[in-house]
């Protein structure tokens, strides 16, 4: 089965559980899978940049779709998996093969990262991509990663291929452009927020969702912090908002996903906070911060229940 790619809602770029001694620790990455669905995300991302994708081998690679795609499967969840290369035919490539598996709602495609083709040649690869890659896309726009910004316009132009079907928007501001971009975006192309710790004023602007990689932690709060948007329950979405973004400031103090693991691993969670270089382990003193605020709630759930909009 492969859902509908509506992209609404909580999507979770699930991190890549290794063991000690760096091997893929299959079973803590079925469980994560299985734990972000039952908590409320509508979908999950596959081989983001929280995967670590970067120093994945390919067979490692399948072995994560296959895992996301079977958790999906038996929540009828969309998957969405990211293909993240500067090299245009071996996208296209890839894109094919994951089109064929038949379980992949969308491919999440940063702009090519390295090369900065500019806004034209980044038109080109994507227009190639969707032409001839035959699975609906999401742009990943996130020049602080690839070096190459995008312009509302140029965006919009995307927005109306009929194959894109999306944007993880993560420019690192919530300005006139981002505003210009979500007053123009169309039914057919969503705009989901990926700079976790400005997600909730984004959602207040109009997105639609988010791809967080803070959400391996506390997933039924970004479900709900997106849910409460939706229902212009605005006083509690700022509060929690507000409790979340402190959480993913904490998350992002090192490198993303060295804290992350290192809190899913103080959870229990994941066997290893093991990560593979050139990334480094976090420290001590930031997996403890950032662990301390994944336990707390200071927002109550059950005012959600009782109809308490402010
Ligand atoms: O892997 C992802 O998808 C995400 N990666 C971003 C990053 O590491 O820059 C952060 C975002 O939350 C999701």
């Amino acid at each position: 089965m492969n859902p509908e790619a509506n992209l609404t809602g909580l999507f979770v770029p699930l991190v890549t559980p290794f063991t000690d001694d760096l091997r893929l620790a299959p079973d803590a990455l079925a469980c994560l899978a299985g734990e972000a669905l039952a908590a409320g995300a509508r979908g999950l991302v596959a081989l983001g940049t929280t995967a670590e994708a970067a120093t994945l081998t390919t067979e490692e690679k399948q072995a994560v779709v296959r895992i996301c795609s079977a958790a999906c499967r038996a929540h009828g969840a969309p998957l969405i998996v990211g293909v993240g290369t500067n090299d245009t035919a071996a996208a296209i490539t890839t894109l094919r093969e994951l089109a064929q598996s038949g379980d992949v709602t969308a491919a999440l495609v940063p702009t090519p990262p390295y090369t900065r083709p500019g806004e034209a040649g980044t038109l080109a690869h994507f227009t190639a991509l969707a032409e001839h890659g035959g699975l609906p896309l999401v742009v990943y726009d996130i020049p602080y990663r690839t070096g190459q910004s995008l312009s509302t316009g140029t965006l919009n132009v995307l927005g109306h291929l009929p194959e894109v079907v999306g944007v993880k928007y993560a420019t690192g501001a919530i300005d006139a452009a981002a505003m210009e971009l979500l007053g123009s975006s169309t039914p057919d192309f969503a705009v989901l927020g990926g700079d976790d710790a400005v997600i909730s004023p984004l959602l207040a602007a109009g997105a639609r969702g988010g791809i967080l990689a803070s959400a391996n932690v506390r997933t039924a709060d970004f479900a709900e912090l997106i849910s409460l948007w939706q229902r212009d329950a605005t006083g509690q979405a700022r509060r929690l908002g507000t409790e979340l973004a402190r959480l993913s400031a904490a998350l992002f103090a090192e490198p993303n996903p060295t804290v992350i693991k290192g809190v899913l691993h103080a959870q229990g969670r994941i066997p290893s906070p093991a990560v593979r270089l050139p990334l480094l382990a976090a420290s001590a003193d930031s997996v403890r911060r950032a662990a301390d605020l994944s336990a707390t709630r200071t927002h109550q759930a059950h005012q959600t229940h009782q109809g308490t909009a402010a």
